[in-house]
């Protein structure tokens, strides 16, 4: 498991574009037959992929959990970003298509990651929080998360928020989850940003060419930095931080969040002028 050290509020203003993106950024979570871990700052977050190939990938605990299994004492989020497959819980088997979300409860011991073609893998994007009661485990196709319209084609940011674990839907402890995709000719995420000293927030970038980026805003909102993510990279957004993105093209991501409560709407709202 690897280990995300942010940086802090006066810290990363000095920092070059190199270094705000060791402190801030997952780079290299998807890599075929391979289940990657990151162990972070911002609120507990585990952040990992599994790309399960031939064989089955299962969930490992780590001695840093000083837990006899993953979820001991956490609860995890799951989204499929790639080929059909399949996730085992305890022997439970819980198809996952494209964008499918899975919620494995506290307390679940035996966790496995199958692709059904290993030519088209599954692509499995995890978040893991601390989790204090267990609740059940529940598989959310996309056609079951709440989908919430936002911005226009003027502003460039006409997107559907997909809320698949969430309250109303699942019964999660910390963990709030769900993928944004930005509909076609649209560039901006969360456009007007803001922040949630309430809360910390993982993006992950997704469905784009490789050769294309999106510009990830960070910082205090009067000292935002730029960050240029490729699909695949995650980055952290600590409870100061404002956390918003135009690509070079329309693309998806995946949000997670962890802290105090679940309210998706409890936001501080920011507008493009008080940027600096
Ligand atoms: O495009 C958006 O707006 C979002 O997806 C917002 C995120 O879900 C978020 O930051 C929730 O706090
Ligand atoms: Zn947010």
């Amino acid at each position: 498991m690897k280990f995300l050290h942010t940086a802090d509020q006066v810290r990363y203003q000095r920092m070059t574009n190199a270094e705000l993106k060791d402190a801030f950024v997952m780079q290299a979570l998807f890599e075929p037959g391979q289940l990657n871990l990151t162990y972070t700052d911002v609120d507990r977050a585990i952040v990992g992929a599994a790309v399960p190939l031939a064989k089955s990938l299962a969930l490992p605990t780590h001695k840093e959990l000083a837990s006899a299994y993953f979820c001991e004492r956490r609860e995890l989020g799951v989204i499929n970003i790639g080929g059909d497959g399949k996730v085992l819980v305890d022997g439970e088997t819980y198809a996952m298509t494209k964008l499918d979300s899975l919620y494995v409860c506290r307390g679940s011991k035996d966790i496995q990651f199958i692709s059904n073609d290993e030519k088209s893998p599954a692509q499995f994007y995890l978040v893991s929080y601390p989790a204090h009661r267990t609740t059940r485990t529940q598989h959310v196709p996309l056609a079951e998360a709440n989908a919430v319209a936002m911005g226009d084609q003027q502003s460039s940011n006409e997107r559907t928020i997909f809320q698949s674990i969430c309250p109303g839907i699942v019964d999660s402890c910390q963990l709030v989850m769900g993928i944004t995709q930005l509909h076609n000719g649209s560039v901006w995420n969360t456009k007007p940003p803001h922040t949630h000293r309430r809360r910390t927030e993982v993006y992950m970038y997704f469905d784009f060419d490789p050769s294309q980026r999106v510009f990830h805003f960070m910082g205090a909102p009067e000292e935002t930095r730029a960050l240029t993510l490729a699909p695949g990279h995650a980055i952290a957004s600590p409870s100061w931080s404002i956390h918003s993105g135009a690509g070079s093209c329309s693309y998806s991501f995946i949000w997670a969040m962890g802290g105090e409560n679940q309210q998706f709407d409890d936001m501080d709202h920011l507008t493009m002028d008080q940027l600096g």
